[in-house]
């Protein structure tokens, strides 16, 4: 099976495509020509989120898709999640994102952050307190916020419900209190910042791992890594293929986020299987960053909060 083929079943039974498009900071006039450009090249699995702020054009996007006839709605795997400003409103905000999107159901809605930020704010999505740190409502447990998502599955509009950022720690907080185990933590994830015990802890519970930022997000300053460049240069590819590759064969979907058509296209069409050497030489580079301590975290949003991630503790 071709790599850009493969998905991976869901502790639903649903089956995610393997490589999805990502939509974070795909500026307002560019974000809906790029998703239905990825669908049109074969693209199946689209990753947005209320915060993005552009959930209508990637709406407009796989409409467009869908009306051109390339692809049914049912093919389509379409991720969204709840905002922190919701955690106490949440079927709320999944009716935001599903008209915003013009959809009747997402197939995956992931709790983005596990922390509420005050809903009643000086701004609907980044509400600040006078000294400029985030409004955050402490008292508003991220389980509290679980249990209101797992009431939104019986209404069919979230096919299935997950996390976002969600450590070890918070997982061990939730999963007790839990009726539904998510059915995915979607997670800063690449050789820089491997989440080897996250990424083992959700394994073992049958949560699937989706990797974000897995080209170091913004500028992809992880192209560089010189174990990453050996392995491009042994395999014949680029290093953005072996760096999305890497998470097929961990067993993870990935997010690549591009708006340039040729980007879009050689993200997918390029994908590879690595082999147990590809595998070893890239772990090398992880370990060795491990013991160094320096693994390189590019999303953390100034919440002032770590989220039990071992690296900023
Ligand atoms: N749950 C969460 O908290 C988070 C979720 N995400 C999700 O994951 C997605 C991916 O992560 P993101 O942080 O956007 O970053 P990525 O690691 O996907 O990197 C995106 C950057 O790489 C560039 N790029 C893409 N493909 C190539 C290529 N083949 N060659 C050279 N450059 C390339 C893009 O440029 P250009 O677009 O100009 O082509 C853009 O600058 C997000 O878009 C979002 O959907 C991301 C962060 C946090
Ligand atoms: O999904 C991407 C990221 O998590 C992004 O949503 C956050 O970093 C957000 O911009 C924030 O500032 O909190």
């Amino acid at each position: 099976m071709a790599a850009y083929d493969v998905r991976f079943k869901l502790n639903t039974g649903t089956e995610i495509p393997a490589l999805g498009l990502g939509t974070w900071q795909s500026a307002p006039g560019e974000v809906a020509k790029a998703v239905a450009h990825a669908i049109k090249v074969g693209y199946r699995h689209i990753d947005t989120a209320l915060c993005y702020g552009n959930e209508n054009e990637v709406g407009q996007g796989i409409k467009e898709a869908i009306d051109s006839g390339v692809v049914k709605r049912e093919e389509l795997f379409v991720t969204t999640k709840l905002w922190c400003s919701y955690h106490a409103r949440v079927e709320e905000g999944l009716e935001t994102s599903l008209k915003n999107l013009g959809l009747d159901y997402v197939d995956l809605y992931l709790m983005h952050w596990p922390l509420a930020m005050n809903p009643n704010g000086n701004h609907p999505v980044f509400p600040k307190l006078p000294d400029g740190s985030r409004d955050i409502i402490y008292s508003h447990s991220h389980v509290t916020t679980w249990k209101d998502m797992e009431k939104l599955v019986g209404s069919g509009k979230a096919k299935a419900i997950g996390v976002s950022n969600y450590s070890v720690q918070y997982l061990e907080e939730l999963l007790p209190q839990s009726t539904i185990i998510p059915a995915a933590n979607q997670i800063e994830n690449h050789p820089s910042l491997p989440q080897q015990e996250i990424v083992d802890y959700c394994n073992a519970k049958g949560i699937h791992i989706t990797a974000y930022s897995p080209l170091g997000s913004t500028g992809s300053p992880l192209f560089t890594a010189e174990p990453i460049v050996a392995v491009a240069k042994k395999r014949g590819v680029t290093p953005a293929t072996v760096l999305l590759s890497w998470h097929i064969a961990r067993g993870s979907s990935v997010l690549a986020k591009s708006v340039t058509p040729a980007r879009i296209e050689a993200n997918r069409a390029d994908l590879i299987h690595l082999d147990a050497e590809d595998m070893a030489t890239i772990k090398k580079y992880s370990d060795g960053l491990a013991a160094s301590k320096s693994f390189q975290r590019f999303v953390f949003p100034p919440f002032g909060v770590t989220f039990g991630f071992p690296d900023k503790e």
